[in-house]
């Protein structure tokens, strides 16, 4: 049967018309299925599509440092102006509010704190959602809870635009590294678009299918890894308390079958009761409290992970919330019992 031939020509924006055909060599995938990339090296004319960052705490400023390194055309907005000096220096644009870099950019990616704050930056007074219009996208990376991202996505269709929401789990060091994991989910056409970004900034991403799902993996993961620190601060006090040297234990856990990477990471300085700020305490926290809710809004019962949370809320009353996650161990320790 003929088909006339027009039915066949995609509508293409005018920026992926700039991005050459080799960023998009990337085998169609299925929904809940996920690739494991390589770094490739870039060059300035490989990603000419105008890309915006939205904020630059630990987490923002090293993934937008790494797609001003791989030659992307970037534009920043820190709430506090002075992160973003930095970049600046190193060729970043700056637009003094969300909606004046959605409206500059193509792509506009979004690394904020907490529900409150991702969604003041998408939809509140100048926010993103403002500047938004057909053919850009959001793809915001903050860890929220599933009603915060599906909020973003309506005022972001709304605008005529696409969403993702793409929360990274890898800390500092993989978001230094451009090794961090995306979560994705939402719109696939903006997934398939902005991939060659997120392979920029992460080792492996995955697309789980409607909006929602990539915040709830998110925060099961993030559930997973608060528990397992609470835990292993018990046993690194417990250790010491039976007169054992919790370095060994550090080296003995390392070898063993409940080894993780981050246990071999932040045991030594632990050990030493430093707690340099990766992953801040306060955010921990924030995911804990985010999963319960997940729990709770479908009955499953998550006895360790309120039990964790407990101990995460007991640190920050005394006011390690910006201590990286690992102080949590000092909520065990005597003297911090009671407020
Ligand atoms: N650090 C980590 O290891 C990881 C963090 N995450 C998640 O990524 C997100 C960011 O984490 P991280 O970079 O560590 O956090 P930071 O606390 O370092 O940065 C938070 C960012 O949010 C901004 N912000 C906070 N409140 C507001 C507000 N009301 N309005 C506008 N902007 C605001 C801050 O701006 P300002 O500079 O002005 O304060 C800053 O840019 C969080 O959701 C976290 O859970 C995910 C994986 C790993
Ligand atoms: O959200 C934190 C992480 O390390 O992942």
């Amino acid at each position: 049967m003929a088909i006339c031939s027009s039915t066949f020509v995609p509508q293409i924006p005018i920026y992926l018309k700039r991005i050459p055909i080799s960023s998009f060599l990337i085998k169609p995938i299925p929904a809940c299925s996920s690739q494991t990339l390589t770094t490739t090296s870039a060059s300035k004319d490989e990603f000419p599509a105008r890309v915006g960052f939205l904020g630059l705490g630990i987490m923002g400023t090293l993934m937008a440092h790494n797609l001003i390194k791989a030659g992307c055309d970037v534009t920043i907005w820190n709430r506090t102006k002075s992160k973003c000096d930095p970049l600046i220096s190193l060729g970043a644009k700056y637009k003094p509010s969300p909606e004046e870099v959605a409206s500059s950019c193509d792509f506009t990616f979004a690394m904020l704190a907490d529900p409150e704050s991702a969604a003041d930056v998408a939809f509140g007074n100048h926010g993103a959602a403002n500047g938004m219009s057909p053919g850009k996208g959001y793809v915001d990376v903050s860890t929220v809870d599933a009603e915060t991202s599906k909020l973003i996505d309506r005022h972001v269709k709304a605008a005529g635009a696409l969403f993702l929401e793409a929360p990274v789990s890898g800390s500092k060091k993989p978001a230094e590294d451009g090794q961090l994991i995306f979560l994705t989910a939402g719109d696939k056409a903006l997934y398939d678009m902005v991939s060659p970004f997120l392979d920029i900034m992460g080792k492996s991403r995955f697309y789980l299918g409607d909006v929602g799902n990539g915040a709830a993996m998110k925060l099961v993961v993030n559930m997973i890894m608060g528990s397992m620190m609470a835990s292993f601060s018990e046993g690194l006090l417990l250790s010491e308390k039976v007169g054992l040297d919790p370095k060994i234990l550090v080296e003995v856990v390392s070898q063993s079958a409940i080894s993780a990477p981050m246990f071999s990471l932040k045991g030594p300085s632990m050990v030493q009761s430093k707690y340099p700020t990766a992953f801040p305490l306060k955010h921990q926290q924030k995911d804990l409290r985010l999963a319960l809710g997940l729990a709770e809004s479908v009955s499953q019962s998550t006895p360790i992970a309120a039990a964790a949370n407990e101990m995460y809320k007991v640190a920050k009353s005394h006011g390690l919330s910006d201590q990286d996650f690992s102080a949590v161990i000092e909520a065990l320790r005597t003297k911090l019992q009671s407020p």
